[in-house]
């Protein structure tokens, strides 16, 4: 007979925490958000931690280079997505190691011959004024000019008119070699009374461009996420299907950790990849896996070796797996039982395994309570699609601006052909679906916030720490119509 469960599983708002004593060290300032992202033994440190326990979902929507440079430059770890060509993916944590702070890559490129209207649908595109105008219209292209908003008026000029005609010409430009220092071009940058200063090198292609505004914000990231030799620290998602090629060219490129990414992770599949790495490459390289949501699935995973277990099936804003297969757990219970086994397997082996809490959080305080449930840290897909630095493109809906945001398991994302479902991809399934999420800002800026709220409710439960959180935490269930008490009720809201 099948089992039953005697509970339902909940969900993060079916929860809240209730305050404990906090002495007057305790404040928000001296909150430490550091978290282990691999095992370790008992009285041992981790070989890899992260400052703040966030990383970004193993999604095409979500963890790029660009937004694996921001997320490290705060402190948390990207997972660059796996559902693209093991070239490709190899070659974004390339350039995540090759990053230098101050210096980008220009994501806003013309060519000569291209119009106004292109100038202005790129600039909408990607949020960015300064578009550079080079010979082929690619960001390693000659550079000819620039165009800024200072070149054109929209209510003078056609909306046809070449590039050519209104962009400022190179020889109306500041531009300086390639291996100019940060600091030499800001100072170029102040003498000329100039926004933007193009980077060249010997064959006058456009390599980087420095801004006025940048010199500031990337003098000192206190709590950015690097690795000995001072490059910003990144993820990769890999599958079990072409692990043989694809993890010895991710780790030749310089990731820094791995995760196996996929919907279910009890599974045999999870072994063999993680059989394969410790074969090849021993205890130095760094793996995580799942998805699990039970004491089961948590266990295999970690007697199969996994460096940190991933929680969570179906919680995910985009993922219709419960729908579609019926597949799945509320991801508070999910958490609560996985971290009790993560508990138990510490107790009997002394090796202590992460656990990462996948999907389901929708509110800042969400972070807070699967902290204190148990995990380590959270990964986070809508979250960070909102933001300048997720791949996706910036679309206008009625007058707001929104960011556009998939599922893995949607048609979309699967259509770069990794998945090999068997028989006639028609009869496939999706799991996920395409989506519209609303443009939040930077990064920075919302991390920031996030993590205040985060650190000022650590500070109410009398906890410093993460580990000091999940062991002083008192957490309830609440009833329905408690969580009408707890939002705004019985008034008016004004700007609405
Ligand atoms: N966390 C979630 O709730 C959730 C839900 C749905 C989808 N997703 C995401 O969607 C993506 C796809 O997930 P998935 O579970 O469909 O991918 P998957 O590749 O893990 O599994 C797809 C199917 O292939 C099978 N399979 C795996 N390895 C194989 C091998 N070597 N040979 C033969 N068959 C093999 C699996 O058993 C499964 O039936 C992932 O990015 C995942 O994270 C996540």
């Amino acid at each position: 007979m099948a089992y039953f469960y005697e509970e339902p599983s909940r969900t993060f708002s079916e929860y809240l925490l209730i305050p404990g004593y906090s002495s007057a060290e305790c404040i928000p300032s001296c909150v430490s958000l550091k978290t282990s992202l691999v095992k370790y033994r008992k009285g041992e440190e981790p070989a890899l931690s992260i400052n703040i326990p966030m990383v970004s979902a193993i999604m095409q929507s979500v963890s790029d280079d660009r937004l694996a440079v921001a997320l490290a430059q705060e402190g948390g770890l990207s997972f660059i997505y796996g559902s693209q060509t093991v070239e490709n993916q190899a070659e974004m944590i390339r350039k995540v190691k090759r990053y230098r702070a101050g210096f980008v890559v220009s994501d806003s490129n013309v060519s000569p011959d291209m119009t106004l209207k292109d100038v202005l649908d790129i600039t909408e595109k990607t949020g960015h004024s300064t578009v550079a105008v080079t010979e082929n219209g690619q960001s390693g292209g000659k550079l000819l000019g620039i165009v800024t908003n200072k070149d054109y008026r929209v209510s003078r000029m056609s909306m046809d008119t070449k590039v050519k005609d209104f962009m400022t010409t190179l020889d109306h430009l500041v531009y300086a070699d390639e291996s100019t220092t940060l600091k030499e071009a800001n100072d170029i940058i102040w003498e000329h009374k100039i926004n933007c200063l193009p980077l060249v090198n010997k064959n006058q292609e456009l390599v980087y461009l420095v801004f006025r505004k940048d010199y500031d914000t990337h003098k000192k990231n206190e709590n950015e996420l690097i690795d000995q030799s001072k490059r910003y620290m990144v993820g990769a998602g890999i599958n079990t299907r072409d692990y043989k090629e694809r993890v010895p060219a991710l780790l030749e490129a310089g990731a820094d950790a791995l995760c196996i990414d996929s919907s279910e992770g009890f599974s045999e599949w999870q072994k063999l990849t993680i059989d394969y790495i410790r074969e090849n490459y021993g205890d130095r390289v760094k793996v995580g896996a799942g998805n699990v949501v039970d004491a089961d699935g948590f266990r295999f995973l970690a007697e199969a070796g996994a460096d940190f277990v991933k929680v969570g099936i179906g919680g995910g804003a985009i993922c219709i797996t419960r729908e579609q297969k019926g597949i799945g757990r509320g991801q508070a219970t999910a958490l609560i039982e996985v971290a009790k086994a993560r508990d138990e397997y510490y107790k009997e082996t002394g090796i202590y395994v992460p656990i990462c809490s996948d999907g389901g959080i929708v509110h800042d305080y969400h972070i807070t309570l699967a902290l204190a449930m148990g995990a380590d840290f959270v990964m986070l897909g809508r979250y960070f699609a909102r933001f300048d630095e997720s791949p996706t493109k910036r679309v206008n809906v009625g007058g707001s601006y929104m960011k556009e945001y998939w599922g893995e398991g949607s048609a979309r994302a699967r259509n770069w052909q990794r998945y090999d479902m068997g028989g006639d991809k028609k009869l496939s399934f999706e799991e996920g679906v395409d989506s519209l999420v609303p443009y939040a800002g930077s990064l920075k800026d919302n991390v920031n916030l996030t993590l205040s709220k985060v650190r000022g409710a650590m500070c109410n439960c009398g906890a410093l720490t993460i580990p000091e959180l999940q062991e002083k935490a008192k957490i309830t269930l609440v009833s329905a119509t408690s969580i009408v008490e707890g939002g705004a009720h019985d008034v008016t809201l004004r700007n609405k």
